[in-house]
């Protein structure tokens, strides 16, 4: 009963025996998701370090379902679904951008303190994220090295490698409503990341010259803008974070570092989209 009332408390009909029902816990598999952070280190923060990149892993694993999804109704023409799709995309990208200020939390010496424990792992070696930057275009056969190890993280990122990219998708979509694509460009061997070609700006430009009668198309193309508009946001962030964290130390994936995550600012994944900028 309410302390102070003869009603009944609010709760009071709340479902409170789940020895035979499924409750939020079983429904979510808490018990092995809130099990799954193991630090390495004696480190306080270590715990943040672990949750920050496994909250972003399942962010991308949503990322993924999303732009497959969006890939295959581009696929089928099926724009209206493919933007809801991209939209949701473009939101969990600014969802993992916010993410940073709480990472930039930790500072040098909190680092410095757990890093000798990740020997050489980093991002680098995550396949969901090179999945990602596959299925967007920006294909590198040398990345599936790292996954060489394990045939199942392997075949997921030779499959992205392997299959169209949604950009892709889109390209062969402007040819299928009559705009002029080169055969070269149609044809091109699909484990090749995306490279800049004229015929695709020229069909974009007439898209965003003539809006209302090419309405799917210019919102596609501008959904595409939105999600790379994130991106960069991303790689920013990243590159900004890792500064203030570790400086212009190498990378324990071996790299140089931020030298290196700066050169990633530079790429271009919907080459055409931007350019046409210049020139409409
Ligand atoms: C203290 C925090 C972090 C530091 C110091 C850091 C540092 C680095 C460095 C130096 C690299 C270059 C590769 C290497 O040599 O290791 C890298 C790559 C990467 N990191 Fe981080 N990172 C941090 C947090 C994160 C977080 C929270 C994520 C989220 C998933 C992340 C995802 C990635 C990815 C995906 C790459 C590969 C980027 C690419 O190849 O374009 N990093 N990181
Ligand atoms: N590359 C980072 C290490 C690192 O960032 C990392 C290590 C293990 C798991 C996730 C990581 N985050 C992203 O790269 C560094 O050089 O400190």
């Amino acid at each position: 009963m309410c302390p102070h009332s003869e009603e009944p408390a609010a709760w009071h009909d709340a479902s409170l025996d789940f020895s035979k029902d499924m409750s939020y816990s079983d429904y979510l598999a808490l018990d092995q998701l809130l099990a799954a952070q193991h630090p390495l280190s004696p480190e306080h923060n270590e715990m943040l370090f672990i949750i920050q990149h496994q909250t972003s892993e399942l962010w991308m694993k949503l990322m993924l379902h999303e732009l497959r999804a969006a890939r295959d109704h581009i696929g089928q023409s099926l724009l209206g679904p493919s933007f809801k799709m991209l939209a949701r995309v473009s939101r969990i990208m600014d969802q993992l951008v916010q993410a940073w200020t709480v990472l930039a939390t930790m500072t040098p010496p909190e680092y410095t303190a757990m890093r000798p424990y990740l020997g050489k792992s980093s991002g680098f070696q995550s396949y969901q994220y090179r999945e990602i930057e596959f299925i967007l275009g920006n294909k590198n056969a040398a990345m599936l090295s790292p996954h060489a190890h394990h045939p199942e993280r392997l075949a997921h990122v030779q499959k992205a490698l392997e299959t169209p990219s949604l950009y892709e998708g889109a390209i062969q979509l402007l040819a299928r409503k009559g705009l002029a694509i080169s055969a070269e460009r149609l044809n091109r061997d699909p484990t090749k990341g995306t490279e800049y070609d004229p015929s695709v700006e020229a069909a974009w430009l007439q898209v965003y010259r003539d809006p209302t009668h090419y309405w799917d198309l210019y919102e596609l193309g501008e959904k595409l803008v939105d999600l790379e508009d994130s991106f960069r946001q991303w790689r920013f962030r990243h590159v900004t974070t890792v500064e203030r964290i570790i400086g212009f130390k190498r990378g324990t994936g071996g790299t140089d570092g931020v030298s290196y995550l700066r050169k990633m600012l530079d790429v271009v994944l919907f080459p055409e989209l931007w350019r046409l900028r210049t020139n409409l």
